[in-house]
């Protein structure tokens, strides 16, 4: 029997077994009650320019026997995150894999990104099962279903909200996938009947698969030679397991694969005591960002002036502002010797020119996004960078809040991201979005100060993909 057999054969009976704890009935109707506030989250994660990656958390293999005797899964769920992983398979087939549907629950409550329950469908409770654990996703796979199968199933995912990734290894598989209204086609490199692998396979099966569909590359892949080849193939997403779960640096390993980018300048906000411009000066940003508008951050123009004396003088200081006077602004620039200007209420064209005919610095316009509208808006400002925000009303900054990149995807200019930045999201935003500078403030905060250990770890992950 082929190992796929032997695995659908256990599963089928594990399923059984559980159908006499919780009836599939029973099942449907927590489903029921259950809110998905995300829907389709995995498949709206994959659709960006550049490849995605989708990293594994698995103890062990058939193929490899066991790769991760210390297991650690939520600590790996987390560094995937910060690595800048777009979503997470986790693996919770018990016996071949030595999964457990314990460590989807617990990792899909740990990130924030969409997670995929890896297993081996054969059955539909099995979906409902993934999504009261609080998978984004499932796997189902070509070679064990039928079309009707598989189309059953891509249906009951959809009414609940969830992705399927349906992978296949061959033509006639693909064909299977498409026939079942597949929106994600996997393309094993694997062949599951002799374990052999060849990343060339999805690369030839590239063409099978029409570009509106979202297409996985899967397994063995390992350098950043093959992400290469992936993407110039037009791949969006490769979905690696051993070669990260092997690594113990999952940022550096993500970075070395996804290859070199233009790491941008930082700016930490909100510097308002000796002990935060301490923290500062061991970590060397580019800019820090004094609040002089209203604000649990405010400080006085006096307290910045003193701050910045203390500040090493190659950090450059942003001076941020909501709708001020223009001759206090001008004041203020004097007094910091302020070198950028961040303008955060609903300044003008006109405010700004008038700012430029008065002073040297640069001038930053913040924009609180509230759609793509007020991107385009801006595109032919005179301020020197725009900094895009997230939008809430009656609230000038400062949200700790992440608002819809996708908007920012064809944005013409250099820019300044902000909102809601942190170790978990800083290197997919910088991967997917290319900031000229991100700015972090709410997130490097413990009890409204400045916290050294979260600033620290936003340095080291960006220091590790230069
Ligand atoms: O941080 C504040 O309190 C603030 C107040 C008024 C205007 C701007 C403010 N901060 C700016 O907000 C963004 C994003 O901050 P966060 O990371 O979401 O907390 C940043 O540009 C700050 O300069």
């Amino acid at each position: 029997m082929m190992i796929l057999d032997k695995l659908a054969d256990s599963t089928r009976k594990r399923v059984e077994a559980c159908k006499k704890k919780i009836s599939l009935e029973q099942l449907k109707r927590q489903a029921a009650e259950k809110e998905n506030k995300q829907a389709f989250l995995f498949e709206k994660m994959l659709k960006t320019k550049d490849i995605s990656f989708i990293c594994e958390v698995k103890k062990a293999s058939p193929s490899k026997g066991i790769i991760a005797e210390d297991f650690p899964y939520l600590q790996i769920a987390k560094d995937y995150e910060k690595a800048g992983a777009t979503a997470i398979s986790v693996l919770t087939e018990p016996e071949c894999f030595l999964g457990s549907d314990v460590y989807l629950q617990e990792i899909a409550q740990a990130v924030d990104i969409p997670v995929l329950r890896k297993d081996f469908t054969v059955d539909e409770y099995q979906i409902y099962e993934a999504y009261l654990l609080g998978a984004s996703a499932v796997l189902l796979i070509c070679a064990l279903l039928s079309v009707e199968q598989l189309l059953r199933f891509r249906t009951i995912a959809d009414e609940l909200g969830i992705s399927c990734l349906v992978e296949a290894h061959d033509k006639d598989e693909i064909e299977k996938a498409l026939a079942a209204k597949a929106r994600i086609i996997g393309v094993n490199n694997r062949d599951l009947r002799d374990f052999t692998v060849n990343i060339n396979n999805s690369i030839r099966m590239r063409e099978y698969v029409p570009d509106d569909i979202i297409f996985v590359s899967e397994s063995g892949i390992k350098t950043a030679q093959d992400i290469e080849a992936l993407r110039q193939h037009n791949v969006q997403a490769a979905l690696i397991g051993e070669t990260f779960m092997r690594s113990t640096d999952k940022v550096t390993a993500l970075a070395e694969l996804f290859g070199k980018i233009q790491v941008p300048k930082i700016k930490f906000c909100g510097i308002k005591s000796q002990a935060d411009v301490a923290i500062i000066n061991k970590v060397e940003p580019d800019y820090i960002g004094f609040i002089l508008a209203p604000s649990k951050r405010q400080i006085t123009v006096e307290l910045a002036r003193q701050l910045k004396d203390k500040l090493k003088p190659q950090i450059k200081t942003v001076g941020v502002f909501v709708d001020e006077a223009l001759e206090n602004v001008i004041t203020a620039i004097k007094t910091i010797q302020l070198d950028v200007v961040q303008l955060h209420g609903n300044e003008t064209e006109e405010y700004i020119e008038e700012l430029r005919q008065n002073t040297a610095v640069d001038i930053w316009k913040a924009v609180r996004v509230k759609n793509i509208r007020e991107i385009e808006k801006w595109q032919n400002s005179g301020a020197d960078k725009l900094l895009f925000d997230t939008y809430r009303p009656a609230v000038a900054g400062g949200t700790g809040e992440v608002f819809d990149w996708s908007v920012l995807e064809n944005c013409q200019r250099p820019f300044v991201l902000a909102g809601g930045l942190s170790s978990k999201n800083i290197v997919k935003a910088v991967r997917r979005l290319s900031p000229w500078a991100v700015d972090i403030n709410s997130t490097v905060e413990t009890d409204g100060n400045k916290d050294s250990e979260k600033i620290n770890e936003i340095m080291a992950i960006m220091e590790r993909l230069r």
